[in-house]
């Protein structure tokens, strides 16, 4: 690994045109330049089919900062650090022009010849980016080659691995950095820092305390746009297979035996191994889908999803997930991990909650009335904190008990915005430090895991759907998958940092 607090690099984003560019990557770039973690040593190459003058695309890098960052200093100087190709992906006469550039830009900005190529482009192009990259000559350079690569990685385990030998033709696995945009969120990567670094909470981080571990991730939004990708991928694909994994697997792991890249990763991986695969008849017992029907957000009505652009209105494709993991391994023998969501719902909110166990005995209420369990809420967003949920003593006299919570909100505690997920995963990918990005080994056994799920969905028409109206809670299926159980989901809502 090669780390240095202020990398330099020739940042080469290919759709630069694109809404993630514009959105995410040229705002956190702007970010690190004004925090000096980039210094005057970087450029970025841009590249897109649509005919741009330099001045036309560097207006553009422009717009970008002041309309998602709201700032502009310094903004003409950061601006002329860009440069544009016109360029389709696919027309192998370009990529020698692309070097040529790439190599003066290098010798311009004293880059030691490290590159970054970001393919921030729909994954159909990234296999022939990659052979072009490598065949064309751009990986030859005196500094490092990182290949930065955003999802879907793969439609399922198959193509998944199909594209990853095609990658690995040009870069190696420890210069491939599979983006995982949860990874960067603050608050996930805090998951490690609660559990490894509190005596309080790793001791009991296990089947003896733990009831079971409720992830939730609900989005207002609809599909948008995206119809089209979304008809093929589902919530399945779109937020389980990665996203909703990775965090199941960051709450599961093993301590590792030292905070760098590859222990971390190995634990992770070793956490998805464990996860208790499901034979075909099993899967709609662990399994649940929702799709929605219209509605009502924030006071307006939305159509249901049916009726969404380049959406099928017979569509068979779930907006809406829940499920239950089995881990089987020491540790975890018993307790289950729920996980659930999906689209058009009540609220935005990523939250997890573990469940401690009930105490043996409940020596402060009737023994008809329980007592509430102890809770630990980890806020991922929109607020970013953590709660404790624990029982006190009733004002007044008698031996009467309350719930009462214990809260951190991060921005109290850093008195700063936390940075963008995207600025966080940027630097690190400059700096070489890979321990937030996906290895191949946890992207093959997330598809694998999802895979064996979507092989009966696909397969089986949903008569139910629609079954949940936009603006609610979800589906009832995914109710009574945890009553089953004897357990009931913790509303998102109440759990608030705010309503402390
Ligand atoms: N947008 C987001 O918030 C997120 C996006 N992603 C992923 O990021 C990737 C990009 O998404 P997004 O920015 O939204 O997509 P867009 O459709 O907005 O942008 C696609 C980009 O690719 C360029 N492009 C398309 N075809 C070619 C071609 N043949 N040759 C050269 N350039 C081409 C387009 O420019 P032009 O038309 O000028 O060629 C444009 O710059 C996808 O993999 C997506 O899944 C992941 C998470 C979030
Ligand atoms: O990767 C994706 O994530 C977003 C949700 O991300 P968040 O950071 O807003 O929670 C989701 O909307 C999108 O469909 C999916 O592709």
């Amino acid at each position: 690994m090669t780390e240095t607090n202020t990398p330099t690099a020739l940042i080469m984003i290919f759709g630069a045109t694109g809404d993630l560019a514009h959105r995410k990557l040229f705002p956190s770039l702007y970010r690190l330049y004004k925090k000096g973690r980039l210094t005057d040593r970087f450029a970025v190459l841009g590249v897109a089919r649509r005919s741009l003058t330099l001045e036309e695309f560097q207006e553009s890098v422009r717009k970008s900062i002041v309309e998602f960052t709201g700032e502009q200093d310094g903004l003409d100087e950061f601006a002329s650090h860009f440069y544009y190709q016109s360029h389709d992906v696919t027309d192998s006469s370009s990529y020698i022009q692309l070097r040529e550039l790439a190599n003066k830009l290098d010798e311009h900005y004293g880059l030691e010849g490290n590159r970054l190529f970001y393919l921030a482009m729909a994954p159909e192009f990234f296999g022939t980016i990659g052979d072009h990259l490598k065949l064309d000559g751009l990986t030859d350079t005196a500094g490092y080659k990182r290949l930065v690569i955003e999802k879907p990685f793969g439609h399922d385990f198959e193509s998944a691995q199909e594209l990853n030998n095609r990658l690995r033709q040009a870069f190696s696995e420890e210069e491939i950095y599979r983006i995982d945009h949860y990874l960067g969120k603050a608050m996930v990567q805090n998951i490690q820092v609660i559990r490894f670094a509190n005596a309080l909470f790793e001791p009991l981080w296990n089947n003896r305390y733990i009831s079971n571990i409720q992830v939730t991730s609900s989005e207002t939004l609809g599909v948008e746009e995206r119809g089209r990708y979304y008809e093929k991928s589902g919530a399945l694909r779109d937020m389980v297979q990665n996203h909703m994994l990775q965090m199941v697997a960051l709450l599961a792991m093993e301590p590792p035996i030292k905070l760098n890249t590859e222990e971390i990763r190995s634990e992770k991986v070793r956490a998805l191994r464990s996860l208790r695969p499901m034979s075909q008849d099993e899967v709609n017992q662990y399994f649940v889908r929702g799709q929605y029907d219209e509605g009502t957000i924030n006071g307006e009505s939305v159509p249901g999803y049916r009726t969404e652009p380049m959406v099928d209105p017979e569509s068979n494709t779930e907006t809406y997930v829940a499920g239950k993991l089995v881990i089987d391994n020491f540790r975890w023998a018993g307790v289950p991990f729920y996980i659930r969501t999906g689209k058009r719902l009540g609220s935005k909110s990523t939250k997890i909650v573990v469940q401690f166990k009930d105490i043996p005995m409940n020596l402060y209420y009737n023994t008809d009335e329980k007592l509430t369990p102890n809770l630990l809420v980890i806020h991922i967003q929109p607020e970013e904190g953590v709660t404790l949920h624990l029982n006190a003593k009733k004002s007044g006299s008698g031996m009467k008990t309350t719930p009462v919570r214990l809260s951190t909100a991060s921005k109290s505690i850093d008195r700063m915005n936390t940075p963008e997920a995207y600025e966080k995963l940027l630097y690190d990918s400059m700096r070489g430090d890979a321990t937030n990005f996906t290895h191949w080994d946890e992207v093959a056994l997330s598809w694998k895991f999802v895979d064996a799920i979507s092989a009966v969905w696909e397969n089986t028409k949903e008569t139910t759907f629609p079954n949940y109206a936009a603006g609610s809670d979800g589906p009832q299926v995914a109710d009574q998958l945890l009553e089953k159980d004897g357990f009931e989901w913790w509303p998102v809502e109440n759990l608030e940092i705010d309503n402390c």
